[in-house]
């Protein structure tokens, strides 16, 4: 196989359809796609932008949890720094799949992604859709009025913007690698004056408070 991507996708695991890719064929369309069929379990690796806890990853678990076509397989889930970096991992096939965002309900298409997916010769083999609920994390204890910063991923910083320019207007807005590493951050650094806009399980994993719920512009934003 020369390289796989699953996309998150806004339609639902009922509609999931993981192919298996020929490796000498050039391009994807249906005339090549061949259903993956096996029938022992067997381990997948499976790449993603960001740390434990990024919605990618949720996104990675949600597909492979739910589809049938999926069930035989056994993922094992790794992050990686950027987008570009996921890419090369499928390229070395340290890999077998990776997890890529290329659409948003809210702020559209993640055109960077899609020439990743051209530039590394990647091809879509199956979709998931994510609802992302952001929210205002901070260490406990810790209040909106005590925050100087909001770090959050710029994919997720683009669909805040309401929010941010309104109760994050006295707040310098830094871009960061992912929502989960911004939360991880803040855990780490012990920062009660810096915030981030990450997922409940980000706040969970890393022990931080929900300040506030569902700072996206738009409600019910999915991500494909
Ligand atoms: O930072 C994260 O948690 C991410 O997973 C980044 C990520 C994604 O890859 O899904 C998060 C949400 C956006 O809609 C696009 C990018």
């Amino acid at each position: 196989m020369r390289g796989a991507i699953c996309l998150k996708a806004a339609c639902g695991a009922a509609n999931l359809s993981p192919f298996r890719l020929i490796h000498t064929e050039p391009a994807v369309n249906s005339r090549l796609i061949k259903p993956y069929i096996s029938s022992a379990m067997e381990e997948k690796t499976v790449g993603f932008q960001g740390i434990q806890g990024a919605y990618s990853e949720s996104a990675a678990e949600g597909l492979f949890r739910s589809s049938q076509h999926l069930k035989h397989v056994r993922p094992i889930f790794k992050g990686y720094q950027t987008f570009n970096q996921t890419f090369e991992a499928l390229k070395k096939r340290e890999i077998d799949y990776a997890i890529i965002p290329i659409e948003n309900s809210s702020t559209g298409t993640f055109l960077w992604n899609f020439d990743l997916m051209h530039n590394f010769d990647a091809h879509i083999v199956g979709e998931y859709c994510i609802h992302e609920s952001h929210c205002l994390v901070a260490l406990p204890g810790v209040k909106i009025e005590d925050l100087k910063e909001i770090r959050s991923h710029p994919y997720v910083i683009d669909q805040c913007q309401l929010f941010l320019s309104d109760a994050g207007k006295h707040l310098s807005v830094s871009q960061a690698l992912d929502t989960a590493g911004s939360a991880s951050y803040i855990k780490e650094k012990n920062l009660k004056d810096v915030g981030a806009i990450a997922g409940k399980k980000a706040a969970e994993i890393y022990g931080l408070s929900i300040l506030k719920e569902n700072v996206e512009d738009k409600q019910n934003t999915i991500t494909r």
